[in-house]
This record gives structure tokens, C-alpha cells and sequence, in this order.
């Protein structure tokens, strides 16, 4: 039997509170179909939210897993990453299953997005957690009688104790842009140590990734493995923004890189193309060991 769950505020935001019957939670906001929140069974929070994040509507917000459409980064004429992120979504359903919860919200174009962006698309964003899972599944539909393009990305912000005891595994041999420096370069090693001694800003884009990654973090009780799937996405985004960037980023604190790795599924080297009436779908699956 299924429990439908009830919109609630959660820092003064329209929220759904999803709960599993084995105690796996995640929030999920109105807000930019805005993953807030992440809590697998007999575990900790996993993702990261900075405390100087903006929470208003028309705003992106800093953490959590904002939903990146129709264009990745400066990447086009749009506002950065896109509108998808900062607009209201529509609850479709929201229900705590036999042994899951799950939520599905929607987007669709209005007279705001089409002045931008002259397309007619309904997007669904599903949201299911249960035990040490949380999968998100991002579909687009072209609603309108044109073609059009876009890019996406699931920009998951991944809660860390600290940057220096992590590491990411499952890149090597894959080629990347690397974004710092605006140059493609070769992944060569398997283990990249986003925090090592000395280490910049790091933002890359990683092409055809097919392999499962995993974030591993050393931690006072012991070692936490994330692995990290994602389906429909060809490509996806490592970001750090390091110290220096950091320290330039209003809604964030100083020291906020210390504190997360985003490792975001990702479609922007090669927008998807949608004819009139054709779908296209993402998926981010996120498993705590
Ligand atoms: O500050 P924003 O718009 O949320 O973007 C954060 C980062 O998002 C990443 O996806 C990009 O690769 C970075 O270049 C960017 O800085």
C-alpha cells in the first residue's frame, strides 16, 4: 500500500519530505526541482548545502542537486545553467511506497521561459530514495512542432568532511575539457585527488563516461564509498571551485570548497536533440556502501 505525502515548508519553501519505510529520507523542493537534501538509511546527510545559500524563489541555490537545463554553464545566450534551476516545478505525485518514496514533479514552458527560449517542453523530474539509494531521473518531451537542442545536468553537490581525504575513482582513459585552462587533456590515472597538496580550482567536463565512479573519503570511522551511475548522460562534470574561486562566491563561506565534490551526470558536449514529440531522459543513481 502506498501513502501519498503532503506539500510542507521546509526553510520557508514548499518541500516534500520523502520517507522510506526503512528510514531513507530526501527532500525535495517546488524550488527548481531542487534535491535539498539526502539521508540513506543508518547514515549520515551525503550532500552539501552551503549555509550562505540563497532560499527565495528566482534564486539558484548553492548545494543539493540543482537541476541544470536548457544550457550547461555560459555555455549559450541564457542565464548561467539555464532558468530550470531557479523557476516553481508542479508536484505530480509524491507517495511513500512498500519500499521506497518517490516524488515526480514537472516543468513545462510558459510566456517567461518562451521569451528566452522559444520552445514548447515539459520536463519530469522523479525522485526515489530507499535504503542507501537515491536515483534521479530527469526526462524531457518536445511538446512543440520545431526541433530544438539542450543541454542538462544533474549538479549533485556531495557533502565531504574534508576536500584533502577524498578522492574520485573510475576516470581513467577518458578524455576531458578541462575548463581552468579551457584545453581537452587525457585522464591517465585512475584516482583524482581533488584536494592534494597545492591543487587549484578543478572544473572539467568528461566525455562518454559509461564506468560507475566512486567518491571514497577517509573518515574518523573509517572509509565512505559513494558509487556513482548515471544513464542517458554522456558526460560528466567534476567541480571544485578551490580556495581563490571560493572566496569570490557571495553565497558561499570561505572555507565552503573544504566541504564538497560536485560530481554532476551531464549533457553538454553534445546537446540532445529533440524532433516534435520525441523524449529524451538522464538518470543520476547515487549508492552509500
Ligand atoms: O555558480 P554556478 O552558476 O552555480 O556554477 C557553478 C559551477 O558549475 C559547474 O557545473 C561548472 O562546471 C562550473 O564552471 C561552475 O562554476
Amino acid at each position: 500500500m502506498s501513502i501519498p505525502i503532503a506539500i510542507a515548508r521546509h526553510q520557508g519553501m514548499e518541500a516534500l519530505e520523502l520517507c522510506a519505510p526503512d528510514g531513507a529520507r530526501a527532500t525535495v523542493l517546488l524550488h527548481g526541482g531542487h534535491v535539498l537534501s539526502w539521508v540513506p538509511t543508518g547514515a549520515d546527510e551525503q550532500l552539501y548545502v552551503s549555509p550562505k545559500t540563497a532560499m527565495a524563489s528566482g534564486q539558484a541555490i548553492r548545494g543539493g542537486v540543482p537541476v541544470i537545463f536548457p544550457q550547461f554553464a555560459a555555455r549559450g545566450p541564457l542565464q548561467r545553467h539555464g532558468f530550470a534551476r531557479t523557476k516553481p516545478w508542479q508536484l505530480v505525485m509524491a507517495e511513500q511506497g512498500e519500499g521506497d518514496a518517490l516524488a515526480v514533479l514537472r516543468l513545462s514552458d510558459d510566456a517567461a521561459t518562451r521569451m528566452f527560449w522559444p520552445h514548447a517542453f515539459e520536463l519530469e523530474l522523479s525522485v526515489r530514495v530507499a535504503g542507501r539509494d537515491l536515483e534521479i531521473e530527469l526526462a524531457c518531451e518536445n511538446k512543440g512542432e520545431e526541433m530544438f537542442s539542450f543541454s542538462a545536468a544533474l549538479h549533485s553537490y556531495l557533502g565531504l568532511g574534508a576536500l584533502g581525504d577524498a578522492s574520485v575513482q573510475g576516470l581513467a582513459g577518458l578524455s576531458y575539457w578541462d575548463s581552468v585552462d579551457g584545453v581537452e587533456r587525457s585522464q591517465r590515472t585512475d584516482l583524482l585527488l581533488p584536494g592534494s597538496p597545492g591543487a587549484q580550482d578543478l572544473d572539467r567536463i568528461y566525455y562518454q563516461v559509461k564506468q560507475d565512479l566512486t567518491l571514497q573519503e577517509l573518515t574518523a570511522a573509517g572509509e565512505r564509498r559513494v558509487s556513482i551511475q548515471q544513464q542517458g548522460f554522456e558526460d560528466a562534470v567534476v567541480w571544485n571551485p578551490g580556495a581563490a574561486k571560493c572566496a569570490a562566491l557571495a553565497d558561499m563561506p570561505a572555507d565552503g570548497y573544504q566541504h564538497f565534490l560536485c560530481i554532476e551526470a551531464a549533457q553538454v558536449e553534445r546537446p540532445v536533440q529533440l524532433a516534435p514529440g520525441e523524449s529524451w531522459v538522464g538518470r543520476q543513481s547515487l549508492s552509500l556502501a
